[in-house]
């Protein structure tokens, strides 16, 4: 849990707090934060602990959705927008956690990979990075893209287009989505092709601009 700046897709510069929820089996070769990936128990401590490291660290701790208003008020936070991601934070039903932050003057935003069913407020941003193909076997389910108010993909190469392409025919329409590309890892060749399809397509880039300037 941290507060910073939303550094990617369409809502990129709105002061955010981040919530990270623990455990993915999706397992993206790539992925920035691996740090997320196991859920075991001799990785739980503190809020106070987490809250307090300056480094990622595979450790978490335990919550629930009043406390985590709870400490939102106690660390002073100032942003007015949640940000809930991962790991895989569809793995967890989110209604009670999104529809509380709603009903106290909070917007919410969900970072997910659409190979879980989506369980949020109807308030909620959804921001679906779709995952093709990855170790863990999942499928990235239709339900998800229906649901998505974004739909931002990480690529590489001219394939990871293509998979975009054939994912987005299964979607019923594309208005009032917006479709973004996202360099993996800010990759020169990444970006170059993602800038020249975005131009082509009428799509939006997605830099991860947190990285660029060294925040969190
Ligand atoms: C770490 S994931 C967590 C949320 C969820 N599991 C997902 O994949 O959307 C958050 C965002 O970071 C993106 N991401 C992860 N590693 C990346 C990398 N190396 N380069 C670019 N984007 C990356 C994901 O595609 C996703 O949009
Ligand atoms: N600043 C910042 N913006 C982000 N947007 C999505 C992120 C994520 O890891 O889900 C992320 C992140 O890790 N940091
Ligand atoms: S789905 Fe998200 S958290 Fe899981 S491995 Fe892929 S990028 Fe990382
Ligand atoms: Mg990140």
């Amino acid at each position: 849990m941290f507060e910073t700046i939303q550094g990617e897709g369409a809502h990129t510069g709105i002061p955010s707090i981040f919530v990270r929820l623990q455990g993915c089996p999706v397992g993206c070769p790539w992925c920035d934060t691996k740090h997320t990936w196991e859920i075991k128990e001799d990785l739980i401590v503190s809020s106070k602990e987490i809250i307090e490291q300056t480094e990622e660290s595979e450790t978490y701790f335990l919550s629930d959705d009043k406390e985590l208003l709870t400490l939102f008020e106690k660390e002073g936070y100032l942003a007015k927008h949640v940000v809930i991601t991962g790991g895989e934070p569809c793995m967890y039903d989110l209604r009670g956690l999104t529809t509380l932050l709603h009903d106290n003057g909070f917007t919410t935003q969900i970072e997910t990979s659409g190979t879980f069913e989506i369980f949020c407020d109807e308030r909620t941003y959804v921001t679906v990075s779709p995952k093709i193909n990855m170790r863990g076997g999942f499928e990235v389910l239709t339900s998800a893209l229906e649901r998505a108010n974004e739909i931002k993909h990480p690529i590489a190469m001219q394939k990871h287009i293509d998979e975009l392409d054939a994912l987005l025919a299964n979607v019923s329409s594309l208005e009032g989505k917006q479709v973004c590309l996202q360099p993996i890892s800010q990759q020169p060749r990444a970006t170059e092709l993602a800038v020249k399809t975005c131009i082509a397509r009428n799509w939006r880039l997605s830099l991860q601009t947190h990285k660029y300037i060294g925040i969190e």
